[in-house]
């Protein structure tokens, strides 16, 4: 079964996010499994794509309303992700080094979809299944299925996933001409609140779509930013599947990017040795028990209420605690957090940016993980603090809820808790500094997630058992 997936990002290819973690991984594992996936994205004048080699496999021209591009498909040389990839190059439109945030995003993800399209009406290379990723290639089931260039493709199934129901990529009906023509009693289908919305179009048209955790299912019929009746009344055709984690990746017993390895049975060493390290880079003490963020500053992730959090927990504790800040994105935050910085020095590390490698110390070298998240469809970050022993303190909702039990209840390890408030943040912080006061506790639920399997396995089976219900 040969299956393409359309996204945006994949790592490590081009990462902003979650997304990437997941589009590096699945193929992967479904290729082991013996499917044939395949990663189709947009060509970024990025690190990866200088390092490795390519062949040019296609070259053709696409039709962007009356703009002719000319595009090639490169594919790379050695399969060394795992899996096959393809990168569109479209000169002047894709071939830049950011993965969002152009005046002309829309342009570009819509050309991304059609040369996609061209490629595989043209070339012969038709998959079994077309797996598509967020709204950046929303409008393809729609394309696939109502537009007369692509009828040879129309008996392809589609999947949709939807890793973040948040953003849609909506634009007005001024711009349906860059798409190619349709009956125009069909145009409904891409209509949502009067616009053109490509993720409600995806969720319209493809054969399935699923959530990236069974929670989120239901919560998007709650909150999805508008779409809420939209996912109440497809929701015959939604499965949530909870996301895997890359354990080869992600692996404190080998992960090339820590100074110090560590498994199950060595975690207190591995991770105070990694605590260090982290500790001497930030000028923190490393006796105190670190609490850290990494992630997006967005309102989703709740990241908007951690400078008063901490202010609190700091001037309640006193000099008991530490905090890690790794992220880059809403500016009041990012100001909010450089203050804390300069009020408490000795107790809070802050680092604005993104560092792949710093995300990697921060899960091995810290104590416990706090996710506040106001939505998390899955979330990843939950799961990788897992792996390497970091106790997860996490907001209940979407696929924290599905992965995390407290520790108070049998069989836990976590630390939940149910409002995006500075209030529920600021209890979590005190059980957390409670529990680290019982070092045989903490080692026992280390040892206790250390040992749970978030691995891919379980994940990709189940997305194989949709596709196959599909083809058959
Ligand atoms: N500043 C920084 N420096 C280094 N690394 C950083 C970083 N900021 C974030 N990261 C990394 O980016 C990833 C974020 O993963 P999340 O699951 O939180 O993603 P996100 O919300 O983007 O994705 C969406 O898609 C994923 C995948 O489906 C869902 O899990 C999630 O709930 C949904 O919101 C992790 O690997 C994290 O370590």
């Amino acid at each position: 079964m040969r299956i393409f997936h359309l996204s945006a990002e994949c790592y490590p290819v081009a990462k902003v996010g979650g997304l990437a973690d997941v589009v590096g991984a699945l193929p992967k594992h479904q290729n082991q499994a013996g499917l044939q996936a395949a990663v189709v994205m947009p060509f970024y004048n990025r690190k990866f794509v200088h390092e490795s080699q390519f062949d040019i496999v296609f070259q053709g021209t696409s039709l962007l309303g009356t703009r002719r591009i000319y595009f090639e498909i490169l594919k790379e040389q050695s399969d060394k992700l795992g899996f096959e990839l393809y990168l569109i190059k479209i000169p002047g439109l894709l071939d830049r080094e950011n993965v969002y945030s152009y005046p002309d995003e829309r342009d570009q993800f819509l050309a991304f979809q059609l040369c996609f399209l061209d490629w595989i009406n043209w070339s012969g290379q038709k998959p079994d299944i077309v797996h598509c990723h967020d709204h950046h290639s929303g409008l393809i089931p729609f394309m696939m299925y109502h537009s007369a260039l692509y009828t040879s493709l129309a008996h392809i199934p589609t999947v949709f996933t939807i890793h973040n129901g948040q953003y849609h990529g909506a634009f007005g009906w001024d711009r349906l001409e860059l798409l190619p023509e349709v009956d125009f009693y069909k145009t409904g289908l891409l209509e949502w609140a009067g616009g053109i919305n490509p993720l409600a179009s995806a969720v319209k048209c493809c054969w399935k779509y699923t959530t990236v955790s069974p929670s989120y299912l239901y919560e998007l019929t709650k909150s999805s930013n508008g779409l809420e009746y939209l996912f109440y009344i497809e929701g015959q055709k939604g499965v949530g599947i909870l996301n895997g984690i890359d354990t080869e990746v992600w692996n404190p017993a080998t992960d090339p990017m820590l100074p110090s390895h560590y498994n199950a049975t060595t975690v207190t060493k591995g991770k105070a040795a990694n605590k260090a390290a982290l500790c001497q880079r930030f000028e923190i003490d490393k006796a105190k028990p670190l609490v850290a963020f990494i992630g997006r500053l967005v309102d989703e992730k709740g990241s908007d209420l951690l400078p008063a959090a901490i202010e609190r927990s700091i001037e309640e504790h006193g000099d008991t605690v530490n905090f890690l800040v790794l992220g880059t994105g809403d500016a009041e935050t990012e100001e909010g957090l450089k203050q804390l910085k300069e009020t408490y020095p000795a107790q809070c590390a802050i680092f604005i940016g993104y560092d792949e490698s710093l995300a990697h110390l921060v899960y091995a070298g810290s104590d416990f993980l706090l996710m506040p998240s106001r939505v998390e469809p899955c979330g990843l970050n939950q799961m990788y603090a897992m792996r390497y022993g970091t106790l997860p303190m996490v907001r209940s909702t979407g696929g924290l809820r599905d992965t995390v039990i407290d520790f108070g209840d049998e069989g836990g390890y976590g630390i939940r808790f149910d409002q995006v408030s500075v209030d529920d943040i600021c209890s979590s912080i005190n059980r957390a500094i409670d529990l680290y006061k019982d070092s045989r506790k903490l080692q026992t639920l280390r040892k206790r997630m250390m040992a749970l399997d978030f691995s891919w396995g379980r994940s990709a089976k189940e997305y194989t058992d949709l596709y196959q219900s599909l083809i058959s």
